[in-house]
């Protein structure tokens, strides 16, 4: 592999004895893995309809390697969102911020929602995710993830660190920057990062991720955890970062949490002026875990402000639209979602109980899109499809993985079916795929255009 021979000496020089073990690694496969979405399947059902060669990734309960052969995110199940794949070691991330149902939640730097995705199925629906992306068309793709995996108490945000931090004082009992970084660790499946790479461009990162967690530390509530992670081996992005961070904000603290025994300790011997316990941050390296390289900082706010709740959200419906609503939800399902309902347009969304005034932010996805206000009628969404279980629904059309009619269903032809009148919620193997229209034995196939599979996929 073709590494920038700058890298390459650096490393040599931080690493030692390990080096050639250390660059043994990048001639082996690299790992993939998938997390199961326990939001829509536990494990163990999971385990039961797997149709692939999986082995437990050991330091995450819902995450399994898969060979490089095999292709998850092409196989019906990804759709219906009952799993992510994400990189193995990125998986720790999720697992050390570990956030409980009914917290509030901030995903700083979401896309495209590997971490956010792990994260709200830890929440299993209950609280508040706030994931967030500065660059539109990623936030676009993070928002497709939340969907997907059919979240309902997330808004996925397209803003600064700056301007949330405005709006969000001392609000969150948890954040995760998972922070842009020169992604020395993710050589080994990305050709950009390594063509990307210079020391300029590491120097640049690492005051870029001072900045964000300048903002992030004023959003977290007195007593709440603060993690921070990158993909990268640089010690200026890591202990440097969090040493200089400390050093500025003597109210956080490391904080010491169980891991992994195959994980490393972080290196205060790389960084001048190492801030106290560096060595209780979290080193991921190649050649020792089977998993990228990856960087994990717990940290914990002693003190702070203590601010009221921001207001909620104000409800302001259209009479017309609440009843279209009600009329499908009386028609179409047993029960229905919970919380604040409101309508941006046509649209018609509910909101976390805890969820705040969104005034003034670029919001992608104000919480569960519940579907749109079409002359007098409600024509569900997509996510609200992803985000029932069958149990839910009042009339369900089951394919299984195996059949062809999934396959033409997701490529969004018409099924020829009998059956009562009205909305069905397809499913396959019983979970949640998308919606159908049946009139006159024909299933009218509303799977999202952008979605549809193409050709022989
Ligand atoms: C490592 S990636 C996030 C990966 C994501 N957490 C996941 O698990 O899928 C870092 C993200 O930070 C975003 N970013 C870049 N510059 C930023 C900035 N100045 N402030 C906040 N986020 C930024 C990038 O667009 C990128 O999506």
């Amino acid at each position: 592999m073709n590494l920038p021979q700058t890298f390459q000496d650096k490393m040599k020089c931080l690493l030692q004895e390990e080096y050639d073990a250390f660059i043994r690694s990048y001639e082996e496969e690299k790992n993939q893995g998938l997390r199961i979405n326990t939001l829509k399947i536990s494990i163990e059902d999971f385990l039961k309809i797997n149709p692939f060669t999986i082995e437990k990734i050991p330091w995450v309960k819902e995450g399994y390697f898969y060979p490089n052969n095999e292709r998850p995110g092409k196989h019906p199940y990804h759709d219906a969102g009952l799993y992510y794949i994400q990189e193995p070691s990125a998986m720790a991330v999720g697992e050390l911020v570990d956030p409980k149902p009914g917290e509030t939640i901030l995903d700083l730097c979401a896309a495209p929602g590997g971490k956010t995705t792990h994260l709200a199925s830890k929440m299993n629906g209950q609280g508040l995710l706030v994931s967030n992306e500065i660059h539109p068309q990623r936030a676009k793709i993070l928002s497709q993830n939340v969907e997907r995996m059919g979240i309902k108490n997330a808004i996925v945000t397209n803003e600064t660190p700056e301007r949330l931090a405005a709006h969000f004082p001392s609000f969150f009992d948890r954040i995760l920057v998972d922070a842009p970084c020169s992604g020395e660790g993710m050589f080994r499946k990305d050709e950009e990062a390594r063509l990307h790479w210079s020391p300029e461009n590491v120097a640049l990162c690492a005051s870029r991720q001072d900045e964000i967690l300048e903002y992030a530390q004023s959003m977290l509530k007195p007593g709440g955890r603060l993690v921070y992670s990158t993909c990268t081996f640089s010690p200026e992005e890591n202990e440097g970062t969090i040493s200089r961070f400390l050093e500025k904000y003597p109210n956080f603290e490391i904080e010491q949490v169980e891991v992994y025994e195959g994980f490393s300790p972080g290196r205060a011997n790389w960084v001048k002026g190492a801030a106290p316990n560096i060595e209780q941050t979290i080193r991921i390296w190649p050649h020792r875990v089977k998993g990228e390289g990856h960087y994990i900082a717990v940290l914990k706010k002693n003190n702070g402000d203590e601010l009221p709740r921001l207001k909620y959200a104000k409800t302001k419906l259209d009479p017309k639209m609440l009843k279209a609503y009600q009329e499908f939800a009386g028609e179409t399902l047993n029960s229905m979602p919970s919380g604040f309902f409101i309508a941006f347009n046509d649209q018609f969304y509910v909101l976390p109980e805890e969820a705040p005034t969104l005034e003034k932010l670029k919001v992608l996805r104000p919480g569960l899109h519940l579907g749109t206000f079409k002359k007098n009628r409600f024509e569900p969404s997509h996510a609200l499809a992803l985000a029932l279980r069958k149990e839910e629904a009042k009339r369900v059309f089951d394919l299984s993985a195996d059949s062809s009619e999934i396959i033409s269903y997701l490529k969004g032809e018409v099924l020829s079916v009998n059956g009562v009148k009205g909305w069905h919620l397809i499913t396959v193997d019983g979970y949640s795929i998308g919606w159908g229209k049946l009139a006159g034995n024909m299933m009218k196939n509303h799977y999202p255009k952008g979605l549809r599979w193409m050709g022989n996929d």
